[in-house]
C-alpha cells in the first residue's frame, strides 16, 4: 500500500474538516498520550513519546516509524528476533508504518493495546503531515523539486554559520544554462520545462547529497557544499557542467550551462560570497560559456 503522499493532501476538503471530529477513546488514560503527541510537531519526537508509551505494553527493542516525510527510529532501538508492523489508517489513507521489534512475539492481547495507541496518534500525525506538506509547499521550486531561493537563502544563511564556527570549508556553486531562450523561443515552453528537469536530475545525480541544490527560478540553480565536498567544489562544478552537456535533452536543444564557483574565506559574508561566486558566473558567460571560473580571493 502507497504510504499518505503529500502531494493528495486535501488540506482544507471534508476530510481535513474531520480532524476535530474526535472518537470515542477506549484506553485508560488516552487524553494524556494524544495531548503528548500534540505538543509536537516533529515526527521524530513523537515517535519518543508514542515508544514510551509502547514501551509500557511490551518490552520493545525496536520502534520505527516510516512516513512520506522520512523514516524515523525510536533512540535506543536495536534488532530483536520478532516483527510486528502496523499501518496507521485515517480515512482510509495510510498515515505511516509501524514496525515494533521485540523479543517475544507480540501477542493478540497486545496486539489491540498496542491499537489503542496508535489510534491516539493518528490525529497528531495527520497534522503534522500536514504541516510538512505547508513547508514543502513554501520551500520548494514546484517544477523541479529542488529547493527555492527562500530556502536557499535559509540554507546559505545556516552553512555559513556552522562552517564559520567549525573552521571548515564551504564554496558556493551558482550554475545559468547557456542559450535556454532559445529553446523556450524555439521549441515552446514545456520542451524548455522538460529541459530544466533533465538539468535538475542531471544535477542531483551529481552531487552526493542533493540537500545543497536549488532553483532560483529560470534557468539559475545554486549548489551549497560544505565540509569535505566544499574542497573539491571544482571538481563538482566542472562534472555537473559536464552532466547537463551529455543529457540528450540538453544535446538535442543545444543547451549547456555555465558556473561560477566561490570558496568561503574567514569571515566572509553571505553577500559577499555570493557576488563572487556570481561574478566567476559572469566571467564564464564572458569566457563563451559552457565553462566554470573560480572567484579569486582577492576579487571580493
Ligand atoms: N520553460 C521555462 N522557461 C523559463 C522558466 N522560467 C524562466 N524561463 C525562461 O528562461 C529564460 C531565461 O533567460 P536567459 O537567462 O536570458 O536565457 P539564456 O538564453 O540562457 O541566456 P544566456 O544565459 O545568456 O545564455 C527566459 O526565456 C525565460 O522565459 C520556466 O519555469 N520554464
Amino acid at each position: 500500500m502507497e504510504l499518505f503522499g503529500l502531494q493528495d493532501m486535501a488540506l482544507f476538503g471534508t476530510s481535513y474538516a474531520g480532524v476535530t471530529q474526535h472518537p470515542q477513546w477506549t484506553s485508560d488514560d488516552p487524553v494524556s498520550l494524544t495531548e503528548q503527541l500534540q505538543t509536537s510537531l516533529d515526527l521524530a519526537e513523537q515517535l519518543e513519546i508514542f515508544s514510551m508509551a509502547a514501551g509500557k505494553v511490551l518490552p520493545l527493542r525496536s520502534l520505527q516509524l516510516q512516513t512520506a516525510v522520512g523514516k524515523y527510529l525510536a533512540s535506543g532501538s536495536e534488532a530483536a528476533p520478532s516483527e510486528h508492523r502496523s499501518m496507521l489508517m485515517l480515512n482510509d489513507q495510510c498515515l505511516a508504518e509501524l514496525c515494533y521489534q521485540t523479543e517475544l512475539p507480540v501477542t493478540p492481547m497486545q496486539q489491540h493495546q498496542l491499537w489503542q495507541l496508535e489510534r491516539q496518534w493518528l490525529y497528531p500525525m495527520r497534522n503534522t503531515l500536514v504541516v510538512a506538506r505547508l513547508q514543502q509547499l513554501a520551500l520548494r521550486d514546484s517544477l523541479t523539486s529542488l529547493g527555492n531561493r527562500r530556502h536557499f537563502d535559509d540554507q546559505f544563511a545556516k552553512a555559513l554559520q556552522l562552517s564559520h564556527r567549525r573552521h571548515e570549508a564551504c564554496a558556493l556553486i551558482l550554475l545559468d544554462l547557456d542559450n535556454f531562450k532559445r529553446t523556450n523561443d524555439n521549441f515552446g515552453h514545456h520542451a524548455g520545462d522538460d529541459v530544466l528537469l533533465a538539468v535538475a536530475d542531471a544535477m542531483r545525480h551529481t552531487l552526493r547529497a542533493s540537500d545543497g541544490l536549488f532553483r532560483f527560478g529560470g534557468d539559475e540553480f545554486a549548489v551549497i557544499l560544505t565540509a569535505e565536498d566544499a574542497a573539491c567544489a571544482e571538481l563538482v562544478a566542472h562534472r555537473m557542467v559536464k552532466a547537463i552537456n551529455q543529457h540528450h535533452l540538453c544535446q538535442q536543444f543545444e543547451v549547456t550551462a555555465s558556473a561560477g564557483l566561490a570558496q568561503l574565506t574567514p569571515d566572509e559574508q553571505a553577500a559577499t560570497l555570493f557576488a563572487r561566486a556570481d561574478d566567476a558566473l559572469a566571467q564564464a558567460k564572458l569566457a563563451g560559456k559552457n565553462a566554470v571560473k573560480v572567484s579569486l580571493l582577492n576579487q571580493a
